[in-house]
């Protein structure tokens, strides 16, 4: 395994902040809308009388344990522990961490038998030899996580018992059956930057997503626009959950009253705010620079790591979230399913470019037309015409 550089040996959690685009605006005056109290215009996504509380529950537990885990790891990065896996992206022990423990309490929890995982990461590097320092720190921060929850303290895990909950999640989804989707850290790079990451956890039902949860560990509990990354006293760690047909749903990760969530009713894009990643290898800015410049959006791109985004935009933070991968890059389901839901119950769209709602009963992988755009249903009709003409003037100018 190679190790992946970092800066320093230990992360400051003071270098939390929300990036932005440089020479930009602070984001106090962007015009960003919190909308907690809109009504949302909700379209359920199928008619489910099946209720999932029990895996709700399950699923809440384990992604709230995750986090105890990586924000352990967050707060001492060790440069031994991020490495670099074979398609160059980094990996760290909190992945390989966040992703048993998650295994494991759902297993507990739920009903073994037919436990099915769609998860990205497995123990290969792990069994080989270069890999037994980093297992053993892997089996140490999952064994030190499940024992601080008094449900789980008596047995722990052996190397072999890690080895085989991470290697749970190689299932391969598909249209039928229940399948949890995980990323059990979901912006690795944030993570390691000190910035946004997610654990996010889904549920399939019949190929479709019934169940989102998104830890976001280091997202505001108040809105992005009013974030004030100087002040230490300001309270983050939001657990965003969604259930079909019953909304979405945003507590502190420490525990508070949740309160129901909704995308915002804006209906002029001039005064909308966009999302898109913070990493330019991961999204073609220049496209979305185009497409919010067709639409008459003067705020600036809000630029942050992984699905908390989703959980953002669900709460109405920002109106649109962009995503372009460069050509030739595979959108995989663990990248959106929680997100999609959290958005979808909160009455948000979450189409690909060509307005298609995303699949994700075809396996690991999700078939998408060139990206993934976001929104609320009033701006989506004219976001999708933007969408379209930049695409038709970025292919003839090729
Ligand atoms: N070249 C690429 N294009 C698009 N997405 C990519 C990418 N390389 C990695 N990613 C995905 O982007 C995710 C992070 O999303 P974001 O850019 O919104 O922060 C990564 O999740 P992981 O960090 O779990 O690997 C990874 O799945
Ligand atoms: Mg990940």
């Amino acid at each position: 395994m190679a190790t992946f550089a970092v800066s320093s040996g230990t992360i400051n959690p003071l270098t939390r902040t929300l990036p932005l685009a440089k020479n930009t605006k602070p984001l106090s005056l962007f015009s960003l809308s919190i909308s907690l109290s809109l009504k949302a215009s909700k379209t359920p996504l199928r008619a489910s009388s099946m209720s999932y509380d029990k895996q709700l529950a399950a699923a809440k537990k384990a992604a709230s344990l995750a986090v105890r885990l990586c924000q352990k790891v967050q707060k001492a990065l060790l440069q031994a522990d991020v490495q670099s896996k074979s398609d160059k992206s980094p990996v760290t022990v909190a992945d390989y961490g966040s992703q048993a423990v998650v295994s494991v309490v759902l297993q507990k929890e739920l009903d073994s038998a037919s436990f099915s995982l769609v998860a990205e990461e497995d123990s290969g590097d792990l069994r080989k030899e270069e890999g037994k320092e980093t297992l053993q720190r892997i089996m140490k921060l999952v064994n030190e996580t499940l024992a601080s929850d008094e449900t789980y303290g008596n047995a722990p895990l052996s190397e072999e018992d890690v080895l085989a909950a991470i290697d749970s999640g190689r299932s391969e989804g598909g249209p039928s059956g229940q399948h949890w989707v995980l990323d059990p850290i979901d912006g690795t790079k944030g993570f390691v930057r000190g910035d946004q990451y997610a654990i996010a956890l889904a549920l399939l039902d019949e190929g479709k997503a019934v169940l989102g949860v998104l830890a976001c560990p280091n997202l505001p509990l108040s809105s992005v626009a009013s974030h004030n990354p100087q002040d230490p006293q300001e309270k983050v760690g939001c657990l965003f959950y969604a259930q079909v047909g019953s909304g979405t749903y945003m507590q502190s990760l420490d525990g508070s009253t949740p309160i129901k969530v909704h995308v915002t009713d804006l209906d002029n894009p001039e005064d909308a705010s966009f999302f898109e990643s913070f990493e330019a290898a991961h999204s073609l800015h220049d496209l979305s620079s185009s497409i919010a410049k067709k639409l008459g959006v003067k705020a600036p791109p809000v630029r942050i790591d992984s699905q908390a985004k989703y959980g953002a935009l669900s709460r109405g933070d920002g109106a649109i979230y962009l995503r372009f991968p460069h050509k030739g890059y595979r959108e995989k389901i663990w990248d959106h399913a929680a997100g999609y839901l959290v958005v979808a119950e909160a009455g948000g769209v979450v189409s690909d470019a060509a307005g298609n709602t995303l699949d994700f009963s075809r396996g690991r992988y999700l078939d998408l037309h060139e990206g993934i755009i976001v929104t609320n249903q009033k701006l989506m009709p004219a976001l999708l015409k933007a969408v379209k003409e930049s695409l038709n003037e970025k292919s003839s100018s090729l």
